[in-house]
Formats: structure tokens, sequence, C-alpha cells
């Protein structure tokens, strides 16, 4: 199906300003297996798009692997804001783990140190803190940082620096686990990664990746512990999310997928929100009052979404992660159970019940 020509298209404000937008805008579109969205970032070529159009068309006309658990562990995600709302934050989400943004252009190091102890504080001693550095630093400045932080006993460092050296380098002097998130975006790269030795951790997340059945190809071939993170999705992106860390066959950490609620709005009636902890597997519906309540004009969208799909020439979306329309292997093959369901809710065949 044309799966573009029917899509609506939605634009939801954030709460706080986040890895520096402040609405989130796509394209949700209804197939055979239940709803997908399809939401790049505005910066994205077509190209990069084209994965983002993949990880939608499956969960709209294929669904996703069979879950192995029936809730996701997920992290509190805190924006670059003041301490005392990084705290509010915190206590708010209910969570064990909490995932700090730091070194946001514009700030000096004293803001990321008292977010950072706010939210120790405010998630207390048997609460897990990660942060989150978006490669903004460079080596030195990252040794430096993990020294001042020491205090705060970091779970890890997400994406402390750009190149998978630099994160070898960090890795290998700071004593803290690093986590590689922007340096994983094709599906050779996890590969690299564990090369460079550059990370303890993976972050996957599925729109980027190509999908779920994708993201699972990335992880088994990287063989690093997965922590599967949101790409601020509505709660039918997050689902998506949530499908891979459920498929997972180990989950060792929080996920970040508890990002719902730097959203002012969804289109469901019934989000994607943490309780205790905790994400259910279960499917979203969409609900249509809400839907039109941040419904925008679909023609960018569609076209967006048009232009991604034209870079799977043969309109297969089996590559997911890969370049073009094979798998890592080059076979374009699935390496895990392709047994689906639908996942909007609407239908009996859901794949998520028991
Ligand atoms: O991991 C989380 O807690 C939430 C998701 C998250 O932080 C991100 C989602 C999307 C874009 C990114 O800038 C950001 C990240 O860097 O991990
Ligand atoms: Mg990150």
């Amino acid at each position: 199906m044309d799966e573009a020509a029917a899509g609506r298209a939605f634009s939801i404000p954030m709460r706080t300003r986040f890895r520096g937008v402040t609405v989130r805008e796509g394209l949700l579109v209804r197939g055979a297996a239940g709803w997908g969205e399809f939401s790049p970032f505005p910066e994205y070529g077509p190209r990069e798009c084209a994965r983002w159009w993949a990880a939608c068309h499956e969960a709209a006309e294929e669904g996703w692997p069979l879950p192995l658990r029936d809730r996701v562990p997920v992290n509190a995600t805190v924006p670059a804001v003041g301490p005392e709302q990084a705290a509010r934050i915190v206590a708010d989400a209910g969570c064990g783990t909490a995932k700090v943004k730091v070194a946001e252009a514009g700030q000096d190091p004293a803001e990321d140190i008292a977010r950072v102890e706010a939210v120790r504080h405010a998630i207390g001693p048997g609460g897990r803190v990660r942060i989150d550095a978006n490669g903004g630093w460079d080596v030195d400045t990252a040794l430096r940082m993990l020294r001042e932080l020491r205090g705060f006993d970091l779970e890890y460092v997400e994406q402390p620096c750009p190149t998978l050296e630099e994160l070898a380098q960090v890795r290998r002097r700071a004593g803290v686990p690093v986590a590689a998130d922007e340096s994983i975006r094709r599906a050779e790269d996890p590969l690299r990664v564990r090369a460079a030795g550059a990370a303890d951790i993976v972050v996957l997340k599925v729109q980027p990746l190509g999908g779920v059945r994708a993201a699972l190809r990335v992880a088994e071939a990287c063989g690093l512990p997965v922590v599967v993170s949101s790409a601020v999705e509505s709660s039918v992106g997050l689902a998506a999310g949530v499908a891979l860390a459920a498929a997972l066959p180990e989950l060792h950490y929080a996920c970040g997928l508890g990002t719902m609620r730097l959203l002012a709005a969804d289109v469901t009636a019934d989000p994607l929100v943490p309780a205790g902890g905790y994400l259910p597997v279960r499917p979203v519906r969409v609900d249509e009052e809400r839907l039109r309540a941040v419904e925008i004009d679909p023609a960018t969208w569609r076209e967006r979404m048009r232009m991604a799909r034209a870079e799977f020439p043969s309109g297969n979306a089996g590559g997911g992660a890969g370049t073009g329309s094979a798998g890592p292997d080059g076979s374009g093959e699935t390496a895990h159970t392709a047994q689906s369901g639908r996942n909007d809710g609407f239908s009996g065949g859901d794949r998520f019940r028991a």
C-alpha cells in the first residue's frame, strides 16, 4: 500500500527543549499489522530517513517479533535543565535509573555538575545515574568532567566524545563504563565499535536502525549489552522501542524509553509512561480525538516519506540498518523469528497477549 498517501501528520510541543528541538513532528501510518511512526529529525536527508521509513513500514505492515518479557525497565530522562527542575523530573518519573544530559552547548561545566548532583540526591544512593554528552567533549574534557563527577557513582557515560578512537581512550582511562550511541547508526557500526574497544554498552534506537528486526540483528552482531532508547516519539513510536527491548534475549540495563513525559501531548488515550520504573509491553491504540488535536497538514511529511521510501528501490524494507535493501550480512534475511501480529490493539490477534 502507499503508506505516504494515507499517513496522518502530527506536531507535538516538547515540555522542555531537548536535543535542540522544541516540537516533535512525524507521520503516523496504519497498515495491516497496526500503526507505525515515521518521525526523523528535521536535519535528516532521504538516505538516513530510509531507515526510519523501514521501521515505520515494519510496524504498520509486519508487526514485531514475539516478546520475551512483559515489561521493560526504563530510566528517567533529564534534559539540560537547572538542578531544581532536574530533581523534580526524577521524583515525578519514579524510576530507579536516571539519564542526565550534559555538555549542552552554551552551558558551563558547573551547570552539569549541579544537575548531576541534584539527580543523584533525588534518586538516592540505591538509584543509578548515567550521563549523556552527545559527543560534546574532547578526551581531556571528558576525563576532567568524569573526575569531577566521580563522587556521584556513574553507571556509565554515553557518547562522551564523537569518534571511536576518543571513546576507546576515555574507556581505557576514565574508569567509568562507556556507551556508544551516535557511533551506532548503520549495521556495520557495532562491529567497528567492538573492534575499536570503544564501548562497554551500545545504545540502540529502532527508527534510526531501520526497525525492530534490524536492531535485533545489530545487537546480535555486536555482542555487547544493549540499552534501547527512544527517538522521543509519540507512544506509537515508543511501542516499537518497547517491542525491541522485549524481544532482546538479554536486557541488563534500564532503557531510555520513558520519554513520553518530554512531550506535551500524545496520540493515544493511554500513553506509554512508566509506572514504578517500568513500561508495559502492550499495543498502543491511537485515539482519533487526540490525534486530531495534534494533527497538521500532512503534505510535507508525505513527501518526506515518499523520498525516504524511494531509497529502497525494490520497496523491500527488509534491509533495515543496512545501507540499502540488504541486511548486515548482505542477505536481507532476518535473524530472528518473524512471527508477528497486529500491534494497534484493534484486532484480536495481537502478539503481546501472553
Ligand atoms: O535515552 C534516553 O533516556 C532518552 C532518549 C534520548 O536521550 C535521546 C533520544 C533522541 C535523540 C538523542 O539526542 C537522545 C540521546 O542522545 O540519547
Ligand atoms: Mg545519546
